[in-house]
């Protein structure tokens, strides 16, 4: 074989998963201490509000995709995440579900949904997110989504690590993460099937490759810069949350 030949589909597929074993935010710091039970109740405040945007962006970043999808199969599947995400009118999404655990911490919805305590780290790398799906090619946009295939087991480890830390999270505040357990298994099906079909050269299997790591480096990034203003040296910017002062 060639260093130009393409990979064969499934040596591609344990390729990505070495991707997400490496540097997935499974293993950053900041989750070890949210997981661990070792924060006080404003870090975990801090974290949820930040991760609002990230919540809140999901399905603009899905709707772009959706407008460049070239067939009805596909904008019907990646419509069922905005759907996921959004609700539909009767049923809360994600989005919903993620501001019930923000009310469940004591933070004002307003104040979240005004996006006026977020980190700027948070959100530059979140909006390098939704640039990102906008701007690069289909396949790109599909395999940056593929870190899901990596959430069952963060949120498994999460959802017991912090009912077992925090005597003030209840499981009706981390409701938000139980149909994610099924949703991303779901996703990751359509979306791993869709790379290893559509990236047919090994140009192409490179960019699959680069998405992921570039996704995996945006979601560390937005932990890094809840570490450094929250936990050390603990510098939260101008304008940011601070624990216990009225927004
Ligand atoms: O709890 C997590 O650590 C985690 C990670 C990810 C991810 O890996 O991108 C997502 C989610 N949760 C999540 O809840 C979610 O809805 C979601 C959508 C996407 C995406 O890229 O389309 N990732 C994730």
């Amino acid at each position: 074989m060639t260093d130009d030949a393409p990979l064969p589909p499934e040596e591609l597929e344990r390729r990505l998963r070495a991707i997400g074993e490496e540097r997935y935010h499974i293993h950053h710091p900041f989750h070890h201490l949210l997981h661990g039970g070792r924060l006080t109740k404003g870090q975990v405040q801090a974290w949820a509000l930040n991760r609002y945007y990230y919540q809140a962006s999901i399905p603009a970043k899905d709707a772009s995709l959706i407008a460049r999808l070239p067939t009805p199969a596909l904008r019907r599947e990646w419509r069922r995440r905005l759907a996921d995400h959004d609700g539909d009118g009767e049923h809360p999404g994600g989005v919903e579900r993620w501001l019930r655990l923000t009310d469940g911490l004591g933070l004002d919805r307003d104040y979240v949904t005004s996006l006026r305590g977020l980190l700027p780290g948070t959100r530059f790398a979140v909006d390098a997110y939704v640039n990102f799906v906008k701007y690069r090619s289909v396949l790109e946009a599909v395999a940056s989504s593929l870190t899901e295939m990596f959430s069952p087991d963060i949120i498994s480890q999460r959802v017991a690590g912090m009912l077992r830390g925090y005597d003030f999270v209840s499981a009706e505040t981390l409701a938000y993460f139980t149909p994610r357990l099924t949703q991303a298994p779901q996703d990751v099906r359509f979306a791993l099937d869709y790379v290893k079909r559509e990236a047919r050269t090994r140009a192409e299997q490179e960019q699959v490759m680069d998405a992921l790591r570039f996704k995996c480096d945006l979601l560390w990034a937005q932990l890094d810069a809840l570490h450094f203003a929250y936990v050390a040296p603990a510098l939260p910017p101008p304008g940011a949350f601070r624990p216990g002062t009225p927004p």
